[in-house]
């Protein structure tokens, strides 16, 4: 292998599931264009690098396939998780594999490995090829805290012990001295099913990268302070870069999420400044017929101006006549350009699933959010924008009732209260503004991978 030039070689490997690849990709187009002397092979799935790569990338960028797991001729059950289970289960083999693969063709030896920090046995891999290890968090640091505590919780409260406890404030969490309720911890640390193949992966997860010398997250500096301070002290530096889509909105080489072919920016020209509601749920959740039909309700009876990001096979569930009220004062499509369509002047509210991507995003435009969280971190990161952060509010009971979702509307939009946490959002713009702006620290620290990985040395 011709290893003599010095142009180094980066390996990334992508968690191919939800919002994750994209989100690597787009940190890899980045760092590419800023070290156009550097290799990058990406390596996903098949399917996932299909639709990831119909965009151009960067002539350095090559992307690679892993294999998904599946073996031949395999019936799938329907059990939950049983993609990520087979991805994960030939993970280790398979990366290796495919990185050999792509040394072969490149002609040069990888450097460094950053991986999605979900695929913890990517450090064991960089430390059996010999390279440095980078691996990337794609969600806040408060949810990653806890999963670097969840001994700690568990030996703490006990498992599947929180029958009844659920309202329980606790302030024993290091990071969370301010108290987060026992509920609002990510289901599979401390209630759930412990053994599913994300709860495995995420405790694994929290262990290994006790090891790593650094972890890059898509956060920024001043937003998550305390869980931050305790983590850096305790295990390993973290290295902010986001919020990402301040930091490498990327739309040039970017895939269609930035497009806007269904005109919702020139809808949005039309309406007035800060009246309409945004709504959009991420892309893997999705809400039950009997919610989705009360927040169209709540929305028919305040009159409100929304834009939805909903998919069509979900508008079926709404009722004809609903939809055709709805027609008149908003619109539903089934995809937006989500950060240009928060930083709209028009946009006063963003309903959402407290997805991280989606508050950052929303706090990067100011907007306030109202929430109904999910799975996974939705709650916890629900918890930091409504008791930590105060930019927003859970709605009641934490599921879309017509009335709890009129009252949360009124609160945000018409009470002082709601002012309070517009005021809050517009404070933690300024400070996520200026991270990723000139000399800011998540572009210094970004200048600070660039460097590394074009010096083949840790930070
Ligand atoms: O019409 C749409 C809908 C979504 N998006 C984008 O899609 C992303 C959605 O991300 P997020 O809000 O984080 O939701 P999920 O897709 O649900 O993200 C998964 O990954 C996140 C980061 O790891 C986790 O916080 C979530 O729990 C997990 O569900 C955001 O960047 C949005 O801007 C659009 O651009 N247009």
């Amino acid at each position: 292998m011709a290893d003599s030039s010095p142009h180094q070689h980066v390996a990334v490997l992508a968690f191919p599931f939800s919002s994750h690849p994209g989100l690597l990709r787009r940190i890899v187009c980045w760092l590419a264009a800023a070290a156009p002397d550097v290799t990058f092979s990406f390596y996903t799935t098949a399917e996932s690098n299909k639709s990831l790569f119909s965009a151009p990338a960067p002539a350095n960028v090559k992307a690679f396939h892993v294999s998904d797991g599946v073996p031949e001729g395999y019936v799938f059950s329907g059990k939950p998780q049983e993609d990520i289970n087979l991805f994960l289960e030939a993970g280790y083999r398979s990366c290796k594999k495919a990185v050999k693969a792509a040394e072969a063709e490149i002609g040069r030896r990888i450097s460094c490995l950053m991986a999605d920090a979900f695929l913890w046995f990517s450090g064991d891999l960089a430390e059996e090829m010999g390279v440095a290890w980078i691996p990337v968090w794609t969600s806040g640091v408060c949810s990653f805290s806890v999963h670097f505590y969840t001994d700690l919780i568990r030996d703490t409260v006990g498992i599947n012990a929180l029958a009844g406890r659920e309202d329980e404030i606790v302030k024993f969490i290091p990071g969370f001295s301010g108290g987060v309720r026992l509920g609002d911890l990510p289901s599979g640390v401390l209630f759930g099913n412990l053994d599913s193949t994300f709860a495995v992966m995420l405790h694994k997860m929290g262990k290994v990268l006790q090891k790593a010398k650094f972890l890059a997250v898509n956060s920024f500096e001043g937003l998550e302070s305390e869980a931050s301070e305790v983590l850096n002290s305790n295990f390993t530096k973290l290295l902010y870069i986001g919020p990402l889509n301040l930091t490498c909105p990327a739309p040039a080489t970017g895939p269609s999420s930035f497009s806007d072919e269904y005109g919702c920016l020139k809808w949005l020209d039309s309406q007035k400044p800060t009246s309409v509601a945004y709504i959009g749920f991420g892309t893997v959740g999705t809400l039950a017929p009997d919610e989705l039909v009360a927040l169209a309700n709540a929305l028919e009876a305040r009159a409100m101006p929304f834009l939805w990001s909903i998919k069509d096979s979900l508008k079926k569930h709404l009722p004809e006549k609903l939809l055709e009220k709805m027609n008149r004062t908003g619109k539903m499509v089934p995809w937006t350009p989500q950060v240009q369509v928060l930083a709209h002047v028009s946009v006063g509210v963003f309903i959402t699933h407290f997805g991280w991507n989606s508050v950052l995003e929303s706090i990067a435009a100011g907007v306030p959010l109202i929430g109904r969280p999910l799975f996974g971190d939705h709650q916890l990161n629900g918890w930091m924008a409504e008791h930590v952060w105060r930019v927003g509010v859970k709605v009641e009971g934490g599921v879309f009732t017509k009335d709890g979702t009129i009252r949360a509307l009124d609160l945000v939009l018409l009470e002082a209260e709601g002012k309070k946490l517009k005021e809050n959002a517009e404070w933690f713009k300024e400070i996520a503004h200026k991270a990723a702006g000139k000399n800011g620290s998540s572009t210094r620290s970004f200048d600070s991978l660039v460097k590394s990985v074009r010096a083949q040395k840790d930070l």
